[in-house]
């Protein structure tokens, strides 16, 4: 093991990695070989490990579910230029703009002015209330929910209303109240997009940023 930047046999702290790149590569070997990702398509995998990789839990895996054209389809539409639609500023803040293929927007309306109002007559989350305001980016967009239940029962709810359908959706909300429930909503539902999610309470922000950057990454392979 290569010594970190404290090398003196004095320091309490123990010697560490401290090569960036060397890290990753250990990190996915090692995800490699601890998670069956059997059951995922093949193109998946690399998402897969991603996701791991940012909550550190390789069961994870075992929760995953990935729809068959679900990567194809979100790799063909960031190279088209495909905005992401995120539910969180925390989503949007992580996705690493560099790795994505085509100067692709990044959008998270969550903040919007227009939001607080829109909630408060809906009846519904902020969260929920700011996909209103992606009607005109939704079709063949990526759309990333990383935090927000609310926010993937209304995303499917404007799609039964006709709303134009997005090329992928990564369905990874997190919690004990409504994240379950709409997960399994999504992949449940007869005119289900192509999607990715993590059956039960995990998800959250960190996991799905790194499966959009993942995919990302994917695009230059
Ligand atoms: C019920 C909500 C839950 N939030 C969770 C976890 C986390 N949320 C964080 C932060 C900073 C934010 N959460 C909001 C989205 C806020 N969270 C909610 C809502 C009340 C409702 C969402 C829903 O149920 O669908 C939601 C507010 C809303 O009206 O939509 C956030 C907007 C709150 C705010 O700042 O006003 C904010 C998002 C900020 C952003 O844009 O990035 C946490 C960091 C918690 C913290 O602050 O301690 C954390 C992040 C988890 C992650 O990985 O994303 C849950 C667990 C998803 C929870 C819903 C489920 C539950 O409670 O069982």
């Amino acid at each position: 093991m290569s010594a970190g930047p404290t090398e003196s046999t004095q320091s309490a702290v123990p010697s560490y990695i401290a090569d960036g790149p060397e890290i990753y590569r250990r990190s996915f070997a090692i995800i490699r070989d601890e998670a069956d990702l059997t059951h995922l398509p093949e193109d998946a995998h690399d998402v897969v490990i991603r996701m791991i990789h940012s909550c550190g839990m390789v069961d994870l895996a075992a929760d995953t579910e990935v729809s068959p054209g679900a990567i194809a389809a979100a790799q063909r539409a960031l190279r088209a230029g495909a905005p992401v639609l995120c539910d969180a500023e925390m989503v949007a803040s992580g996705i690493t703009r560099r790795f994505l293929p085509a100067g692709n927007e990044v959008i998270c309306t969550l903040n919007d002015p227009r939001v607080p109002d829109l909630a408060a007559a809906q009846g519904t989350t902020r969260s929920a209330a700011a996909l209103d305001l992606w009607h005109d980016r939704l079709d063949g967009a990526v759309v990333a929910i990383g935090n927000a239940p609310t926010a993937l029962f209304r995303l499917l709810e404007m799609i039964e209303a006709g709303a134009p359908r997005p090329a992928v959706v990564l369905g990874l909300p997190v919690g004990f109240v409504g994240a379950m429930e709409s997960k399994a909503a999504l992949v449940a539902h007869p005119a289900s997009p192509e999607h990715v999610v993590v059956h039960g309470r995990r998800g959250g922000s960190a996991m799905t940023v790194g499966a959009v950057n993942a995919l990302a990454l994917g695009c230059a392979a």
